[in-house]
């Protein structure tokens, strides 16, 4: 996965889903926080598709509990899998320097990092989503913010923000959760964002406003 285009993943706790995902999505984004044995479905993964790996912790909305070097020992023995290409970081772990051994095994495995950012309670203003976004970029090879939008307005700004970085040569990924931020998982990458998320099965949805897999392949590819 090099995210130089738009890389559609089924975002699945579920490595079982990925025959289902396979006619759709480009990857599939694995939820190891979500599932029960993330190391031991790997070790067993014959799918196609490559992985992107992601063990969020519940300080960033995710459900891994236990200490960040321990998430951190489970997404370094995630990148020896031939099949995990990408691995997802949060930010906020990475300026505070708690990444930087899972960066080197990523690397030395030519394995891809995604910087991610996420705001749960809404959107921030332009020049705050810019500056994380462009902090993010600095990390990893693609820089990703998700934020939570409670009106159309809100979601102008990321779309905005989105549009500017892509011109400025960065690979970014962007997204708004929420009802009112959906329409922004189709219209995103038509403003540069490179990877989108979608479950198989819409009642599998790993954040608030996701279309399932099957419908955003169809509306970005018609926005295209
Ligand atoms: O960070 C992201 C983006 C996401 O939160 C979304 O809004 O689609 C879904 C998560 O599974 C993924 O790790």
């Amino acid at each position: 996965m090099d995210f130089d285009a738009f890389t559609l993943l089924a975002s699945t706790a579920d490595l079982a889903d990925e025959p289902a995902a396979r006619e759709h999505a480009d990857g599939l984004e694995f939820r190891m926080d979500l599932a029960d044995e993330p190391l031991e479905a790997l070790a067993g993964y014959d799918g196609e598709l490559p992985i992107l790996a992601t063990n969020r912790p519940t300080w960033e909305g995710g459900e891994f509990e236990g200490d960040d070097a321990d998430r951190f020992d489970e997404l370094a023995a995630a990148t020896e899998v031939e099949a995990v290409r990408a691995i997802d970081v949060e930010l906020e772990s990475l300026r505070a320097g708690d990444a930087d051994v899972v960066l080197e095994t990523a690397r030395d495995h030519d394995v891809a990092v995604v910087a991610s950012a996420h705001d749960f309670e809404g959107t921030p203003d332009e020049i705050e989503m810019l500056e994380t976004l462009s902090d993010a970029c600095s990390y990893a090879d693609v820089g990703k913010l998700a934020v939570t939008a409670h009106s159309r307005e809100e979601t102008l700004g990321l779309l905005a923000v989105t549009h500017r970085l892509t011109a400025d040569g960065k690979t970014v990924a962007t997204m708004a959760m929420g009802k009112a931020g959906s329409h922004t998982r189709a219209v995103a990458p038509v403003y540069g964002s490179k990877i989108g998320y979608a479950p198989v099965d819409p009642a599998d949805a790993t954040a608030p406003g996701q279309y399932d897999l099957e419908t955003l392949s169809r509306l970005v590819a018609q926005l295209e």
